[in-house]
């Protein structure tokens, strides 16, 4: 690839990655970075939001709250506003009503202290996978701590005999574990995935979202993922929050009372579990198809 074209894929996937830091750096000096990690707070209060092009609002009367560590999923059929709350709790968009707070700051703006994963790990091809995992950090100019954190991160992820091989060359489970491993590297204390495993076979997605839940566990990061998928509501999830849509409300709030055993499935608990979810999802679905269903009423 020419230079001038490098650099200017370079220039987009930084944006993509994360406009977090150059809004940060301008916005206030730079911290020292935090050594220890806790998992964010979140508490969203009254949230509505309504598009500039879009008819009438999308996410109405939003609030709920999640403890730091807990791992929260946002279940609804497509376009509920599953990904524009996600994109709220993470300040790339503002709501038009009502507010996210954070370990009890309003989240005004990205932040480096939490990051988005998606359905793209948007990695770097022509990159090791240890360089991609340190992209983060190098974004950030934390460059001190890139010998320490990418080793740790790349072993946390199980891609440490990995780690000068090309992007390029691994699999589309094995580069989500390096966007993942570039994500842990930055030490955020908040994780939030939208639908970031929907692109993988059942057997890599499983192995992922069993993982991804144990490292956040072990962690104790705060993480939030957006899905319409039950059974990976119910492996990673602690809680879920049923949306139901037009506008996008929370309809049911509900604990996924299992162990990480029992969330491998194959078990009456899980079964038992799945079904339940599946109850809750299917009759707040079939709520928001009644309410805007306009056929007339048979006499
Ligand atoms: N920038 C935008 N401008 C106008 N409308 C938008 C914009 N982004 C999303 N929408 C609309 O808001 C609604 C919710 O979209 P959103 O992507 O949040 O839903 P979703 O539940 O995440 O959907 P999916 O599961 O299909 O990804 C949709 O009707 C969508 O068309």
């Amino acid at each position: 690839m020419f230079a001038a074209a490098k650099d200017f894929q370079m220039m987009l996937e930084k944006a993509m990655f994360s406009g977090a830091e150059k809004l940060q750096g301008l916005a206030r000096p730079r911290r020292k970075h935090r050594t220890a990690v806790a998992g964010a707070h979140i508490a969203v209060m009254g949230l509505s939001h309504t598009y500039r092009r879009s008819d009438g609002p999308v996410l109405e009367d939003i609030s709920f709250q999640v403890e730091p560590g807990e791992v929260v999923a946002l279940l609804g059929r497509s376009g509920c506003g599953k990904s524009t709350l996600l994109h709220m709790l993470s300040g790339l968009t503002l709501p038009s009503q009502g507010e996210v707070v954070i370990n009890g700051n309003t989240v005004r703006g990205p932040s480096n202290r939490w990051v988005m994963m998606f359905q793209a790990p948007s990695l770097f091809p022509w990159m090791t996978v240890a360089q991609n995992a340190a992209l983060g950090l190098r974004f950030a100019r934390r460059n001190e701590e890139i010998a320490r954190r990418v080793p740790e991160v790349l072993d946390l992820v199980d891609l440490a005999a990995f780690a000068d091989r090309n992007a390029q060359d691994l699999s589309g489970g094995q580069q989500q574990r390096v966007a993942l491993a570039r994500s842990l590297a930055t030490r955020p204390e908040m994780l939030l995935l939208d639908e970031p495993f929907s692109a993988l076979d059942a057997f890599t997605r499983r192995a992922l979202q069993r993982d991804v839940r144990k490292i956040a566990h072990n962690l104790g990061l705060t993480l939030v993922i957006v899905t319409h998928d039950v059974s990976e509501a119910v492996r990673m999830a602690d809680r879920v929050l049923v949306l139901d849509a037009n506008p996008g409300r929370i309809a049911q709030d509900t604990v996924i009372d299992l162990d990480d055993d029992e969330r491998e499935g194959g078990c009456d608990r899980f079964n038992a579990e799945h079904v339940r979810l599946m109850e809750i999802y299917t009759a707040v679905a079939h709520g928001a198809a009644d309410e805007t269903d306009d056929t007339p009423e048979k006499a």
